[in-house]
């Protein structure tokens, strides 16, 4: 027996992550002593003054005073505004080159593509640091050298993102929609291309800022960055190499420290990667309790979803549902769009996503199955279907059919095991769906939750997919939930045993199939049924059609069969 709970509320999600938030507030405080400092401290706290030289930090010299005569906290406010601007310069412009060099390999055919992939690979193939130092050489003690010279070292990582989201971009779905809209090249830039690199762009400004404070430091301390009496963080720890033999340990300690926390705040920047909302699995918590005996497939009690909105806020998405689908059943679930079906079914799924607020719960004695609406998003895209069903069959825990095999799975959903050495897109609509219904199946669920398993195909191909739900469910004795708005199919053949209307999110009508469909109680549900009964799908259901798809007769179709 398995409970799923989740009673408590979260906590309001924060603009930041506390990370970033901390990383943000240090930058800005150390942005804030670079520019502000040097500007309130006493005038002449910068200059050359051999009276104050070599005092140990104490008032009014916090930091102490180097061997000149500098204050050394005026000192290391300088150096960071020069490392502050040349990991920003160095940063922005490595991108910028990224970018261009990534979109153009995209934009401008093979040839460039290829051309600009070995000029990425070859710059990317020298050593950093040897580049650098070579570049710098020639500029010596230029700030503007200093930037050129990181910017060309450090732009190939962002130009292979950027043609790959690029490409990952133009090859989709939305895009083919638009270029058939009739989008001009540049609108399909805006408005679906630097939307996607941005994000990427910016990943890379963040992570190259640290690398870049660290070079400059590096070459200013190796005497090829900037020269001694411009104030670095590099020059300033080099030049304390001679105060530290006289026990002036605050001439190293204090510009090493700025160097440690600028680095570190701006390493913190970079976005982590998340397992859910504040690190936590979406997945909701399982509880056994093997001395209760469950009838049901599935039962739902008393559910409450809330979804946040856009502004932040929770809303009401499912209100206090309870329902029941017992072994060997089908439960059809129908309602308008948005009724809150496919809340219900990733709630059922632990599929909830981030931010859900969930009050009732969710029962099952076993693994559940779940199909989702878009069969495509059942497989990678890259791989044969083949190796995907193997794949669900080997993690799964089969009990007494851990010897079935890929055909076999095939075959029960009544899809043609030589299609399984196709990729997902090149199976008709109705296959990819039996092929995702198969996935489901490989894990031996004790309830299947199917989400629109007939969206897209016309009525016969979609009837088909419903009787073969209800098979399944007579033959492996399993509960099913199947999400659907076709009423019209649900009428016309035995394929639900109880029928649960959702109207916004609350239950209006629950019960067996053979009233809910004939003789309903609710108003919503009587109109549901008049409009689904009036529509084109209900008189173009074709018994010979019917017969064609049937899950034997399907056996042996081809690609071009597509019937989505
Ligand atoms: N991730 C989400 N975050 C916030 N709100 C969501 C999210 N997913 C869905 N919603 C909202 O929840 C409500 C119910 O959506 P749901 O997808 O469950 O409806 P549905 O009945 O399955 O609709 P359809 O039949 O069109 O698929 C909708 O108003 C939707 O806008």
């Amino acid at each position: 027996m398995r409970e799923y709970v989740t009673p408590r509320r979260q906590a309001p999600r924060l603009l930041l992550p506390p990370r970033r938030a901390v990383a943000m507030l240090l930058l800005a405080l150390v942005v804030a002593y670079a520019i502000g400092w040097p500007l309130l401290a006493p005038a002449g706290w910068a200059g050359t003054d051999y009276l104050r030289a070599g005092l140990a930090p104490g008032w009014p010299h916090l930091m102490g005073t180097d061997s000149l005569g500098h204050d050394t906290s005026v000192r290391v406010a300088q150096a960071l505004q020069v490392s502050l601007a040349v990991a920003a310069g160095s940063a922005l412009a490595a991108a910028g080159i990224g970018v261009v060099v990534g979109a153009a390999a995209c934009a401008g055919g093979a040839r460039v593509d290829a051309l600009l992939m070995r000029l990425t690979d070859a710059v990317a193939a020298v050593p950093h640091l040897l580049a650098t130092v070579v570049v710098v050489a020639l500029f010596r003690g230029s700030i503007t050298a200093l930037v050129v010279a990181l910017a060309l070292t450090h732009w190939p990582p962002v130009a292979r993102i950027v043609r790959a989201e690029t490409q990952k971009v133009m090859a989709s779905g939305y895009v083919a929609a638009s270029r058939v809209a009739g989008f001009s090249p540049a609108r399909l830039v805006r408005h679906h291309v630097l939307p996607a690199v941005a994000g990427q762009a910016g990943l890379a400004v963040v992570v190259m800022l640290p690398h870049a404070v660290w070079h400059e430091s590096t070459l200013s301390f190796l005497g090829i960055g900037l020269p001694p009496e411009e104030a670095s963080l590099g020059t300033l720890i080099a030049l304390s190499r001679e105060d530290l033999l006289l026990g002036r340990w605050w001439a190293l300690a204090f510009p090493s420290a700025a160097l440690i926390v600028v680095t570190g705040a701006m390493a913190l920047l970079a976005p982590a990667g998340r397992r859910g909302p504040r690190g936590r699995s979406p997945l909701p918590r399982y509880r056994y309790d093997d001395d209760e005996v469950l009838t049901q497939a599935l039962r739902v009690d008393g559910l409450t979803v809330q979804l946040p909105s856009p502004d932040g806020r929770p809303r009401s998405v499912l209100a206090d549902v309870t329902l029941a689908v017992h072994a060997g059943g089908v439960l059809a679930l129908v309602g308008e769009s948005g009724a809150g079906k496919s809340t219900l079914a990733d709630a059922c799924c632990g599929l909830l996503p981030p931010g859900a607020q969930v009050r009732g719960r969710v029962v099952l004695p076993g693994t559940v199955g779940h199909v989702p609406q878009s069969a495509a998003t059942a497989f990678t895209p890259t791989r044969h279907v083949r190796g995907q069903l193997a794949e669900a069959l080997a993690v799964a825990d089969r009990g007494p059919d851990a010897r079935r095999s890929v055909a076999d799975l095939c075959l029960e959903v009544g899809l043609d095991p030589a299609l399984a050495d196709r990729y997902p897109h090149q199976l008709s609509g109705g296959q990819l769906r039996r092929a995702a219904i198969a996935v489901a199946l490989a894990i031996t669920p004790a309830v299947l939750v199917a989400d629109e398993p007939t969206a897209g195909l016309d009525a016969g191909p979609a009837l088909a997919i419903l009787r073969l739900l209800r098979r399944l469910a007579a033959e492996r004795g399993i509960g099913v939930v199947v999400i659907t708005h076709d009423l019209a199919a649900l009428t016309v053949a035995d394929t639900a045993d109880e029928v649960a209307v959702l109207r916004a999110g609350r239950l209006c009508e629950l019960g067996a199939a053979s009233r809910v469909l004939v003789d309903p109680e609710s108003p919503y549900t009587r109109e549901l049924l008049a409009a689904a009964l009036h529509s084109e799908s209900t008189a173009a259901v074709d018994p010979a059609v019917d017969q064609a798809t049937d899950p034997a007769a399907n056996l042996g179709a081809t690609v071009g069969s597509s019937s989505s």
